[in-house]
């Protein structure tokens, strides 16, 4: 059995959609446990993340070019557990309003995170879509990100606004994470 976390901020709503889309896809992986933990519960789970999580997929909505204040605090809070996550997997998706909204600084600010806690970072292992003449805004990977999932809602919507292929393309990445972690542990 692996254990998978998905520590995650949503202000509005938007990135937790992709939160609940990287746990179905990790649940597509039979023997995979999730547990979804918003920033504002990681307080008293703190046991569970250095123990028996096998990955910790961390999800920041872009304010600002990066990572939202709420999940930087989570991230300054996790110092005091440093060494403890070490060589566990981490991966990292986030969800900004416009395409690019730089939302790649948010992704490599979570991946320097999981390097900071000398974990294993899981790319998202996906070809970018939407990028020849036959491309569409529903092919998976539209946003062309290899680092991570990205996903993009526009302002004016709420949690309904956050594309299908963004979706599929987050549990992508869950499923792949649950697959690595399975293997991670099975040669363990
Ligand atoms: C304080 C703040 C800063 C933001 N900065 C950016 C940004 O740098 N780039 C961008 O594309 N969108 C930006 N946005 C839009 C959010 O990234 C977008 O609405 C996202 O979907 C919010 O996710 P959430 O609903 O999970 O909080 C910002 C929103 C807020 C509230």
């Amino acid at each position: 059995m692996s254990d998978i976390a998905i520590v995650y901020h949503s202000g509005y709503g938007h990135n937790e959609v992709i939160a609940q889309a990287v746990a179905r896809g990790a649940e597509k992986v039979p023997g995979t446990r999730v547990k979804l933990l918003p920033v504002a519960e990681v307080d008293g789970q703190w046991d569970y993340l250095n123990g028996q999580a096998d990955a910790i997929v961390f999800g920041a909505p872009t304010y600002m070019g990066s990572a939202s204040a709420q999940f930087k605090a989570f991230m300054d809070a996790s110092s005091k557990q440093w060494g403890k996550w070490r060589d566990k997997l981490a991966a990292g998706f986030t969800t900004s309003a416009s395409r690019s909204g730089d939302k790649l600084n948010t992704l490599q600010q979570l991946a320097v995170f999981a390097a900071q806690h000398q974990m294993l970072w899981v790319s998202l292992g996906l070809m970018p879509g939407n990028n020849s003449s036959t491309g569409t805004e529903d092919d998976l990977n539209r946003l062309g990100s290899f680092l991570g999932a990205m996903a993009q809602a526009n302002a004016d919507q709420g949690a309904e606004g956050v594309r299908a292929s963004d979706q599929r393309t987050a549990e992508y990445l869950g499923e792949r994470v649950a697959q690595a972690a399975a293997r991670w542990k099975k040669g363990a």
